[in-house]
């Protein structure tokens, strides 16, 4: 595991480090630390890429690695460099050919002559210029769209594999990881390598455009007293727009936080999206709150008045500084007074005219492209600052190693049989959840044989799903030993384990594929087998509602990629004097919302495709946590009746809150009360001896007379 970076505390309550401002209703926290004001400074900001590109160095370089070997990107990343390289001279070339057709005017007003030879290769050498730059830039997008389309395919493909292997742990306790994930999911797992090669090259040529033109525009107006103080007052807004922007750039970097605590500005957001949420417009139809909480959110509203609520715009206003606006009320004068020269030039030598006013046009104009490189150049540099970064992130998600480690034992021994169960057995098990003081389960010991149907009770929050995960070494138990059929569940082969063991979370998964996907997932090796499918939904209960379906087993849960129509409420508004209706279009029509029984339903076919339809008996062990949580009581009694049945001699292993009839049958009952084994037995062992089993047996019987 990398090791986690160390982290630099935000605190507000240091004034060195932390300003505080209020605007509007947000509180606005600044970091104002000494590495911040150095990285302030103009131009000087630009240092930190220098930081960034020293840390990213080796993951850059192992990125260029990796790069070079995707097939057949190497002729065309060349190339597309090569052009992206002559392009960037073409500006300072198209400069050269006005300059010298500029100084064909001069002289032709001063000698009243012409080389018409001269005067034709120069147009010749102006007009092809802008051809040249528009044939390149065509070459340089059709090469780019090449290596473009690769680089993120082989990107994309790496950071799949990469988080799809990551485990619980190693995801949910590693700070780092989430960050580097977050930043991945936010970028595109493959758009940022592209990025980075592309902000690269569009730096230095913007470089070579910025010193090639300005090389010309020095050496075409050499001598020429008036265009270099042109040149000069150009160059002087140049700097003030660049200080300007600067300014501007910054404005949404660096550290900072804001938070509100305005009651009234909360209030009004939980409003919006209460009623904006689907899941809460049944609790709000039913309640008939509608007009009550049109009236709170008026009210909110009211209390708010006039103070800002938008934080994005406060936190650019709040750094919009005196600089930016000093920037802003010397730009125009600075123009205006270039003007003022070239008139008084004007009327001084009358004759000087055109070359003048020629010259005040072509500065101006250059000047302005050269404002425009500078700005744009000092965005790559910040880009590429946040590109490195996220490359590294990458590299560091990749290497990371997962938490719970595998073992190379095969399970089980005699291959795929399966059909006498699996033995487990806690020896002295504790387990802390990394983020939790108390142990979840302490010092748990208790065996479950092979082919016995056992049921954990307890109360909620007792440790019931945690033995279940450790079961499935979804975790590893802190102390102790679990021993599947005798055998270390740590030396045996994860893939062995996860094949023989089938589990049913109580927060299961609806993926966002297909009813008929999500219960072929339980077996992947037959999911296309729809009458495996089929008879998985049977015993799981969901056939019926499924079968009533007009897409059946090709309906949705949710629709991974969701239709959009733009504009105009379908069929109800008039677009360019026309209804517009979008329904022949039967957008997201094969989406449909379940109950939440239906949901576990499906997800119980699941578990029953992978355990008990599956031709292979390659499962020994189900395990369920409440898998009757959402059922009605005539669904709940079905299920067990038909796993009791269908269970042969696997073993079984429940975890319940409600007792239920379950218990009656089980083998052996485990009571766990605060991660510890209480009581175990059967259920008339455990009535016998009349303690805490006994007592809510007894309290939850009575709600039944
Ligand atoms: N991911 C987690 N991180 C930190 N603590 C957790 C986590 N999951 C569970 N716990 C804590 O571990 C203890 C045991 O939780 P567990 O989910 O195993 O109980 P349970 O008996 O299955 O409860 P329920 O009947 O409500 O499902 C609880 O105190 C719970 O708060």
């Amino acid at each position: 595991m990398p090791p986690e970076k160390p982290s630099m505390l935000f605190d507000p309550d240091d004034a060195t480090l932390v300003r505080q401002t209020q605007v509007g209703v947000w509180h606005l926290y600044e970091d104002i630390s000494g590495s911040k004001r150095i990285f302030s400074l103009p131009l000087l900001s630009r240092g930190k890429i220098l930081v960034e590109a020293y840390n990213g160095g080796p993951y850059m370089a192992r990125m260029l690695k990796d790069i070079s070997g995707i097939e057949g990107c190497k002729p065309f990343f060349f190339g597309w460099l090569f052009v992206k390289l002559c392009l960037a001279f073409i500006p300072a070339i198209s400069l050269w050919y006005t300059g010298q057709l500029l100084r064909m005017v001069e002289t032709a007003v001063e000698t009243r002559s012409v080389d018409m030879d001269d005067l034709f290769r120069t147009g010749v050498g102006r007009v092809l210029a802008p051809f040249a730059s528009r044939l390149l830039m065509d070459i340089a997008n059709s090469l780019q769209s090449r290596i473009h389309v690769r680089i993120e395919r082989y990107y994309s493909q790496r950071a799949f594999q990469t988080i799809a292997r990551l485990d619980v742990p190693t995801y949910n306790d590693n700070a780092s990881i989430q960050v580097s994930f977050d930043k991945l999911k936010y970028n595109g797992y493959s758009e940022m390598t592209w990025n980075i090669f592309v902000n690269i090259i569009e730096m230095i040529s913007s470089t070579i455009n910025l010193v090639s033109q300005f090389t010309v525009l020095i050496s075409v107006f050499r001598g020429h007293s008036e265009a270099l103080f042109l040149l000069s007052t150009t160059a002087a807004r140049l700097a003030v727009d660049a200080l300007g922007n600067q300014r501007s750039m910054w404005a949404m970097k660096g550290l900072y936080a804001y938070k509100t605590e305005d009651k009234d500005y909360v209030h009004s957001e939980g409003l919006k999206s209460m009623v904006s949420d689907a899941t809460c417009r049944k609790d709000m139809v039913a309640g008939g709150l509608g007009e009550f909480l049109w009236k709170q959110y008026q009210a909110a509203i009211a209390s708010i008045g006039d103070k800002h609520t938008d934080p994005y715009s406060l936190v650019t206003n709040s750094r919009y500084t005196i600089m930016t606006r000093l920037t802003e009320y010397m730009r125009d004068p600075i123009d205006a007074v270039s003007q003022v020269y070239t008139c008084l030039k004007v009327v001084q030598s009358p004759s000087s005219a055109p070359f003048s006013l020629a010259t005040l046009q072509l500065v101006n104009n250059t000047m302005t492209s050269l404002n425009y490189n500078l700005y744009y150049l000092g965005e790559r540099v910040d880009t590429i600052a946040d590109s490195i970064d996220n490359v590294r992130a990458f590299y560091e998600l990749l290497d990371c190693p997962n938490v719970v480690k595998d073992g190379t034992t095969p399970f089980p021994e005699n291959q795929l049989d399966m059909s006498l169960g699996i033995s487990i057995e806690f020896k002295n098990v504790s387990f802390k959840y990394k983020e939790s003081d108390d142990l979840a389960v302490k010092n748990l010991s208790f065996k479950i044989e092979q082919g016995q149907l056992c049921v954990i009770v307890g109360e909620n929050g007792s440790g019931k799903s945690t033995i279940l995960t450790l079961i499935t070494r979804i975790y590893d138990a802190t102390e102790g030993e679990i021993l599947l059929n005798g055998i270390n569940i740590k030396t045996l082969k994860l893939t062995d384990v996860r094949k023989a063991v089938a589990v049913l979370f109580q927060e299961y998964a609806i993926f966002p594929m297909t009813l008929g996907q999500n219960i072929g997932y339980g077996d992947p090796a037959n999911m296309d087998d729809i009458d495996k499918i089929r008879q998985a939904a049977k015993l799981g209960g969901a056939e019926e509602f499924i079968d009533a379906l007009p897409y059946k087993y090709d309906t949705f849960v949710t629709r991974p990629v969701y239709d959009h129509s733009y504009g105009q409420p379908s069929s109800t508004s008039a677009f360019a004097g026309k209804t517009v209706d979008f329904k022949k279009l039967k957008l997201n029509e094969r989406q449909k919302d379940f109950s939440g029984g239906q949901k576990q339903r499906v997800a119980l076919s699941r578990t029953f495709m992978k355990s008990l339809v599956s031709a292979e008996n390659t499962v020994g062990l189900l395990l369920f946590d409440e898998p009757s949580a959402s059922l009605d009581p005539r669904a709940e009694h079905d299920l067990f009746t038909r796993l009791r049945e269908l269970r042969g001699s696997k073993t079984m292993v429940f975890s319940s809150h409600r007792f239920g009839k379950l218990t009656r049958h089980a083998d052996l009952i485990l009571y766990i009360h605060k991660g510890e084994v209480l009581e175990a037995g059967n259920h008339v062992q455990l009535l016998k001896k009349d303690g805490e089993y006994a007592k809510f047996w007894n309290l939850q019987a009575q709600d039944f007379l």
